[in-house]
């Protein structure tokens, strides 16, 4: 999201950009409490997973990391408490968000210039290096005026772009900025943030907003030439297509011996040696560090005990990706998830051209684009 010095309303400070050092330790702690946050607090009101930047859980927590994470805590409380003026919801209109995207809704009429608070979110300077593309930047404010990238996390980071949006960013105090309505918002609108002129590739030409539908513009203009078939590779057993070789290879496994790799302390079967080899540690208690504490399981990861807890004694998010650490609170959540980001399979295929998709609302979308 591009931010000029015209947006900059309240903080004199630009939102902690005056002299502020560059400090991946404050990005990392940003991106770790919030995750925990939207875990903790979003996810459950919402009852699914929503966005994660995945970095690495801290060792410990110090006395000003703790206070940090209460910050961010009370900033979700009030953005899901009763008494918000607006309302996350899930939203199912970009193919990037995997099905597990939010948006903003206003759950009040809001006069022009009402600058809402509890729409707010942390700020932190990054180096460029810091963001991973798809991962960690799902929410960057880029400043034309003083050349910085912010990550912006917090409750407003589910606002979605509008090339005509009705809101502006707005600095409440240093490193705190929130969404401030530029004209009347009714009851039951989306609330949307401009992120910038390029965001979404040049003159947003990818943008897939609700006024470049109505105009005919950004992704929804027909002025690109329609775009050349991929040649996919076909499974041979199942309707699954692949742009890759490796893909294919990889998908063609299963349809071979789904468990080929069993364990030998306790029989339990895998597809890959890999995950035998991961099951196996669990059998050697001088490499498990992580106990449960609700059970004598053990674990050589945080992370897989944290996720043990969460679906065996806490049945939150139960339906676990195989590949990676995301927890989906459906199977077929977690099996589009799995097709987009492991497998490349594309089940699902438009019957008036040659496009498949990871998951029927990106098949919907593409129709509704291109048909
Ligand atoms: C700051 S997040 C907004 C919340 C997002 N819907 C989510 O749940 O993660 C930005 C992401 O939302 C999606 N997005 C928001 N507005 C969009 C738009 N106008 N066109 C295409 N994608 C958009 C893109 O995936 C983008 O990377």
């Amino acid at each position: 999201m591009d931010q000029g010095p015209s947006t900059s309303s309240a903080g004199q400070d630009f939102g902690g950009f005056v002299n502020e050092p560059v400090n991946d330790h404050a990005a990392r702690l940003l991106c770790i409490v919030d995750d925990m946050c939207t875990s903790d607090i979003l996810d459950r009101h919402l009852g699914f997973v929503t966005h994660k930047t995945q970095e690495e859980p801290l060792a410990a927590f110090s006395k000003e990391d703790l206070a940090y994470l209460k910050q961010q805590r009370t900033m979700y409380i009030d953005a899901c408490a009763p008494s918000s003026r607006f309302t996350i919801e899930r939203c199912a209109m970009f193919e990037e968000d995997g099905g597990v995207g939010a948006k903003v809704m206003a759950a009040k009429d809001l006069k022009s210039g009402t600058v809402i608070q509890e729409l707010c979110g942390r700020l932190v300077t990054v180096r460029e290096s810091f963001l991973k593309p798809g991962r960690n930047d799902f929410s960057v404010v880029y400043s034309n005026f003083r050349k910085k990238s912010q990550l912006w996390l917090g409750p407003a980071a589910y606002a979605n772009h509008d090339c005509e949006s009705n809101c502006d960013i707005f600095f409440l105090r240093s490193g705190v900025a929130c969404l401030r309505t530029n004209r009347p918002v009714r009851v039951g609108e989306e609330v949307t943030a401009f992120y910038g002129e390029h965001y979404f590739g040049a003159n947003n030409a990818h943008c897939l907003c609700a006024t470049c539908k109505e105009k005919v513009e950004g992704a929804y203009a027909n002025t690109e030439p329609p775009p050349k078939a991929t040649p996919l590779l076909h499974c041979a057993h199942c309707p699954a297509k692949f742009l890759f070789k490796s893909w294919l290879v990889r998908h063609l496994s299963r349809h071979v011996d789904m468990c080929k790799f069993s364990c030998g302390v306790c029989g339990e079967s895998f597809s890959r040696k890999s995950s035998l080899n991961r099951h196996a540690v669990g059998h050697d208690s001088s490499m498990t560090k992580f106990p449960c504490t609700l059970c004598p399981k053990s674990f050589t990861r945080k992370e897989d005990a944290a996720r043990h807890l969460n679906s065996v004694h806490l049945k939150l998010s139960t339906h676990h990706c195989m590949d990676c650490e995301l927890t989906f609170k459906s199977n077929k959540e977690m099996q589009y998830h799995h097709n987009r980001c492991h497998t490349g399979l594309k089940p699902f295929a438009c019957d008036q051209c040659d496009a498949s998709f990871h998951a029927p609302n990106a098949l919907h979308n593409h129709r509704k684009r291109r048909h």
